[in-house]
């Protein structure tokens, strides 16, 4: 039976820059970010959902989805996040499991599912085994307003619609300490594999 790993943390924790490294084990990874992505296509049914509830000031001139604005609306309300988290995060689960499926009918002995709201949404019962990518909140602040180019309050805004990743990292069956190198991550990443039998 296939191992699966869920993979979390929280915004800029480091999640996407750890899943690349599972590339090295021949480990499959399916991308919940990614994933949310897709369904939001023009034609697909959330998108027509996500026009219906925030109206067409979500729109670009191209008609694809305005992803700044929207994340400027939901990250500011509470109740916005929900109603968008409502459309969007079924259409998720159903492809990452028709995903993590495909692999498992494939022969793969191991998938990671990465999902930054594995324990927000209550997935944990998906996966056998939770790994946890863990920064302090300094570091994580000055990473996400560097990628993003948010300012420090958008930044925070974001970090605080999650649950702490203090608080993640306790609940995990493993955690990797992203405040130093990726390759010290990488380190412990391996480090895990070889303790859970898989490298
Ligand atoms: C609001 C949106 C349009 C902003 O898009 P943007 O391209 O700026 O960000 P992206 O999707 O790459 O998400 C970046 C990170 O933000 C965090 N995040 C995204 N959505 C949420 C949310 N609803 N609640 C809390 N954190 C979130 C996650 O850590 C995610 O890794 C987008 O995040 C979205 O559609 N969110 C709702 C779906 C969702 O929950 N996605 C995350 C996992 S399925
Ligand atoms: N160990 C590290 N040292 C320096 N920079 C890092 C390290 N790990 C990640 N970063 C950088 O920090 C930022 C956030 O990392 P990454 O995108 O992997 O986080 P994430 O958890 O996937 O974010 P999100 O929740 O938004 O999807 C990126 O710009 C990345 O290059």
């Amino acid at each position: 039976m296939a191992l699966i790993i869920g993979l979390t943390g929280s915004i800029a924790s480091g999640k996407s820059t750890v899943s690349l490294m599972f590339d090295d084990h021949n480990i499959p990874v399916v991308d919940a970010d990614k994933i949310s992505r897709e369904v939001v296509n023009p034609g697909e049914i959330a998108y027509d959902q996500i026009i219906e509830a925030f109206g067409k000031q979500v729109l670009r001139e191209d008609k694809t989805l305005n992803r700044e604005k929207l994340g400027e609306i939901i990250f500011a309300d509470e109740a916005k996040r929900k109603q968008l988290n409502d459309i969007v995060h079924p259409a998720v689960r159903e492809k990452m499991l028709m995903r993590k499926e495909g692999y498992v009918k494939a022969g793969a002995a191991c998938v990671v599912l990465d999902i930054p709201l594995l324990f927000e949404s209550k997935l944990a019962y998906l996966v056998d085994k939770t790994i946890v990518v863990y920064v302090d909140e300094h570091v994580q602040i000055e990473r996400l307003m560097k990628r993003n180019g948010y300012s420090e309050k958008e930044a925070k805004q974001r970090i605080a619609s999650q649950i702490p990743v203090k608080e993640k990292a306790a609940m995990a069956d493993a955690v990797i300490d992203n405040n130093g190198t990726k390759h010290a991550s990488y380190e412990q990443l391996e480090e895990i594999l070889r303790t859970w039998g898989i490298r």
